[in-house]
This record gives structure tokens, sequence and C-alpha cells, in this order.
């Protein structure tokens, strides 16, 4: 279809397949930024059948998705997510009735004013957090993934994980291997034509299929086990708290949301706790590799937290407002490399015209958050790690804190002010007692890693060594000595 307004600017196309071939399988955010240098913040691309809009800025960002919401919401229908059994699942549901419904439900748990409630079992995770580290440091990401999913069990479903050998938590982590794979997010071939998706694994093609069919066993049971958990919890009368027993009460006495169902239930819980773990504890291993690579950073904001909290306690959340350097830290790291580059997928529902660019009904639309990150006009430097770019001047340099990495609109992360304090915490409570720095070889020479990272639905650091020990024996004793007691 030809339209009369054109197409937003891009680069030249091949016939038939569009920029398909085009577009790389990883770093597509630094990818689409470079574009943007040459055809501006909001790009189009074709793909077939379909057309791609990036959008490079975060005015533009808000400009559509914020406040043409009613058109942006949409998400595209993918494929292989709903092979696999993501469905319903709020993250990928398109716009209607039941995409509300589960938006809610999630969002009315994790309401800005409420998310306080969840502290202690934020503090007491970060606790053992601190403990893990201490005594097998080696084993970081094994404990950051048991301590984001631990907070998340705990509130979506009442569970309480307390150790790495936890045969739930080997359901999230293969859950989560899933999701690592390359594309999942609107990006694979089978989104493209999605009657590939019905070809066997064999057939050229099949590949992705092929991934998700054997996916749905691990889908089905993350799904069901905090059901019957719950199920179990309840009749024994012993359920505590959670968002998966308010729901069922809810519905049990006929009082909740009407066209409430189980399998809604399942899907919001499975969305918040696997989808919720995974961005926690990718943020917080990229805190790692900060830490290990900026050292300066890493002793301003110890310094920082010597004098406002001391070394005879463990740092609480009435500390935040005196500790801004470690609000930038924290700020610094959602930004530096975030963990979705590219969000999650929008779609739009209408024909549109913005600024004399066509964009038509039912096109991708690419928040590319990494492009938003890099953006050499609002952050100077943008690729080095640099928390005072936010303090005020001289000090600093007056930067913005970065918004881009939650999303926009009406599809914004409902989870994004728990994530900071989980986020918060942790950092605070880590830069208070323990010192991160470059492992040693053989030979005793620091080990510098290669910045590599994992390119799935969502953007790690590749696996990297580093050495972590407590600053001094008052760490140590406060480590130990931590109240882990549950007091929530
Ligand atoms: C560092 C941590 C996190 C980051 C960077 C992050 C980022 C994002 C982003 C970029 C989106 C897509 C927004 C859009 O479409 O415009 C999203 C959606 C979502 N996030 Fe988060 N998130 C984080 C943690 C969490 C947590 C802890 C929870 C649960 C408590 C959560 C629950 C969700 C849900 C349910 C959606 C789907 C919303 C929808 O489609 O309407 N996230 N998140």
């Amino acid at each position: 279809r030809k339209p009369k307004v054109p197409f937003p600017p891009g680069p030249p196309a091949l016939p038939v397949l569009g920029h398909i071939m085009a577009i790389p399988a990883v770093d597509q955010g630094e990818f689409f930024s470079e574009l943007a240098k040459t055809y501006g913040d909001i790009i189009h691309l074709h793909i077939p059948m379909r057309s791609y809009i990036v959008l490079n800025s975060v005015e533009a960002s808000i400009e559509l998705l914020e406040k043409r919401s009613h058109n942006y919401s949409d998400r595209p229908v993918l494929p292989l997510m709903e092979l696999m059994g993501f469905f319903p699942t709020l993250s990928i549901l398109g716009y209607g009735p039941r995409f509300r419904l589960h938006r809610r439900m999630v969002q009315q748990y994790f309401k800005r004013q409420d998310i306080a409630a969840y502290r202690p079992i934020q503090i007491r995770g970060s606790r053992v957090l601190l403990q893990n580290l201490m005594s097998a440091p080696d084993k970081r990401n094994d404990h950051l993934s048991q301590y984001a999913s631990s907070i998340l069990m705990r509130i979506t479903f009442g569970y309480d994980l307390t150790s790495g050998d936890d045969k739930y938590l080997s359901v999230v982590k293969a859950a989560s291997h899933v999701l690592e794979t390359p594309g999942l997010l609107a990006g694979t071939i089978v989104d493209f034509f999605p009657i590939l998706q019905h070809l066997p694994s064999w057939f050229p093609g099949g590949y992705y299929p092929g991934v998700a069919r054997r996916a749905r066993v691990i889908i089905q049971q993350m799904h069901d086990f905090p059901y019957h958990y719950v199920q179990e919890q309840m009749a024994k009368g012993q359920a505590k708290p959670s968002f998966m027993a308010t729901n069922l009460e809810a519905l049990n006495n006929q009082s909740g949301i009407p066209s409430n169902t189980i399998m809604d239930i399942k899907g919001a819980v499975g969305t918040v706790y696997v989808g919720g773990a995974e961005t926690t504890w990718g943020t917080l291993s990229m805190f790692f590799l900060t830490m290990m690579l900026y050292p300066e950073c890493q002793a301003k904001a110890q310094a920082e937290i010597d004098t406002v909290v001391g070394s005879g306690r463990l740092p609480d959340f009435d500390d935040r407002e005196s500790l801004p350097y470690i609000e930038c830290v924290l700020q610094e790291t959602l930004r530096w490399n975030n963990v979705l580059p590219l969000g999650v997928p929008h779609c739009s529902l209408e024909d549109d015209i913005y600024n004399g660019m066509f964009i038509p009904k039912g096109s991708i639309v690419i928040a590319n958050t990494r492009g938003m990150a890099l953006n050499e006009n609002t952050y100077s430097d943008p690729h080095t790690f640099n928390p005072s770019r936010y303090l005020s001047k001289p000090i600093g340099k007056g930067e913005p804190y970065p918004i881009a990495h939650f999303g926009f609109g009406r599809r914004v992360c409902p989870g994004r002010y728990f994530a900071e304090d989980s986020l918060w915490i942790t950092i605070v409570s880590i830069l208070a007692t323990l010192h991160i720095s470059k492992a040693l070889d053989e030979s005793g020479k620091e080990i510098t890693p290669e910045l590599k990272f994992t390119s799935g639905v969502s953007r790690h650091p590749a696996p990297f060594q580093c050495k972590i020990e407590p600053r001094n024996k008052a760490a140590q004793t406060l480590i130990e000595g931590a109240d882990t007691t549950d007091y929530y």
C-alpha cells in the first residue's frame, strides 16, 4: 500500500524482503542508533507485510507511546511466546479487556503507595544475599538470581525460597534459560512468517518453533506450581499473604473482578515472578561488573555510606534520601547497559499521521531504550559509567535520570517502583559491607573481562569472574550477625 503521506525516513530496502536481512541479530539498539544519526528519531523499516517503526528518543516515545497511548498500547502477536505457553500473560497480551484486567491486577499490587509494605521481604532477602556472597563468592550469579526470585515468589505466591537447590528455583532458571533465546520478542523469522510455526523442527525454518515446543513443559510447570502450592497452603489454613492468595480468595468469595479466571491469575503470577526476577538479577549482575570496572565509583559510594550510616549497622530504606551518590549509582546502573535494550514491542491499532509521517495500522513499534540511554545530546560520554553525571552542576553535570529502561505509556513497567526498591537495598547493602575487585589469574595478574553481553529477551553481562570479600572485620561481623528473621 502506497500512502499519500510518506512513511518515516529509513534506509533503502530490498524488494519483498525489505530490511529483514539488514537488521542484525545482536546489538540492535546500537544499530538503530547509528541509523538515527542519518534518518532521525523515528525510523521506518520494512519487514514482509509489516512496518517496523523504531523510536530513538525519549521525546518521540512520549509523543507516540504516551500522548497517543490509545493507539500504541497493543502488542504484536508473538507466535513463539504463545507456542511456548506464555498465555494469558500481561507482558504480551494484546490491548483489550483481558489486558486491562491483568494490568489492573498487577498494578494494584505494586502501587507506589503500597510497596513499602514489602520492604521487610527485600531487607531480609538482601541480608541472606550478603551472607551467601560472603560464604560462596564464586556462585555470585546463583545468589543474585536466588535473591530476585525469593522476594518475588514470596510476594506473588507466599513461597519461602531459602536454598539455591530449591526444586522450584530450578524451574524458574529453566524458564529464564528459554527466554535467553535471541529474537523471541518479534525478532525471529517466525514473527515475519507466522506460518513457519507449524513446521517440524528438522525442517529449514523450523528451529525456533522446535525450541518453543520443547519449552512448553517448563513453561507449564512455571505457571502451575504456584497455583498448586497456594491451594495446598489454603487448604491447610497456612497460606501467607500473596498476590495469588488475594486474587484466589476474591474469586472464591465471588466478590472479585467477575471475569477473573484461574488461568488469568496463573498468567499474571508467572509474568511477575519470572519476568521481574530476570530483569532484577540481570541489573544486579551489571552492578557487579560496573563496580569492578570503575573502582573509583565504588570507593566514592562507600565513603558516602561510611559518613552517613557509619560502620555499626547495615543501611536501611530510611537512609535513602541521605545517600544521593548511591541513588546516582542505581540510576547509572539502570542506564549504562539496560537489561531490555529494545523494551517490549508495542503495536499500533489504527493508521496514524505524526509530524507529516504515516504510521500504518499494525506497525510494530520499538522504543530503542538502549539508544536513548546512549544519546549524546542527553548524556556526555554515554558509554562511560559515571554516576556523578546526575549531580547538580558544578559538582556533576546535571544530566537527567534515565526513564526509558522501564518503557512507556499504558504498558510502562508496573513493577518499576518495587524493582527500584529491590535494587537499591541490595546495592547499598553490598557497598556497605563488601569490596568488589578484579579476580587474579595464576600469576597474580588482574583479569579484565571483555565487555560481552547475552542477546536473549534480556541482556545480561556474559559470565565474568570477580573477587568479592568483606570490606573489613566490622563488615564481616555485620554480615554474620544480620537479622534474617521473616518479619513480613
Ligand atoms: C530492573 C528491573 C526491571 C526493568 C528494567 C523492567 C523493564 C520493563 C520494560 C521495559 C517493560 C516493557 C514496557 C513497555 O512495553 O513499554 C516492562 C514490562 C513489564 N514489567 Fe518490568 N522491569 C523490571 C522489573 C519488573 C518487576 C520487578 C516486575 C514485577 C513486580 C515487573 C513487571 C512487569 C510486567 C508485568 C510488565 C508487562 C506490562 C504490560 O505489558 O502492560 N518488571 N518492564
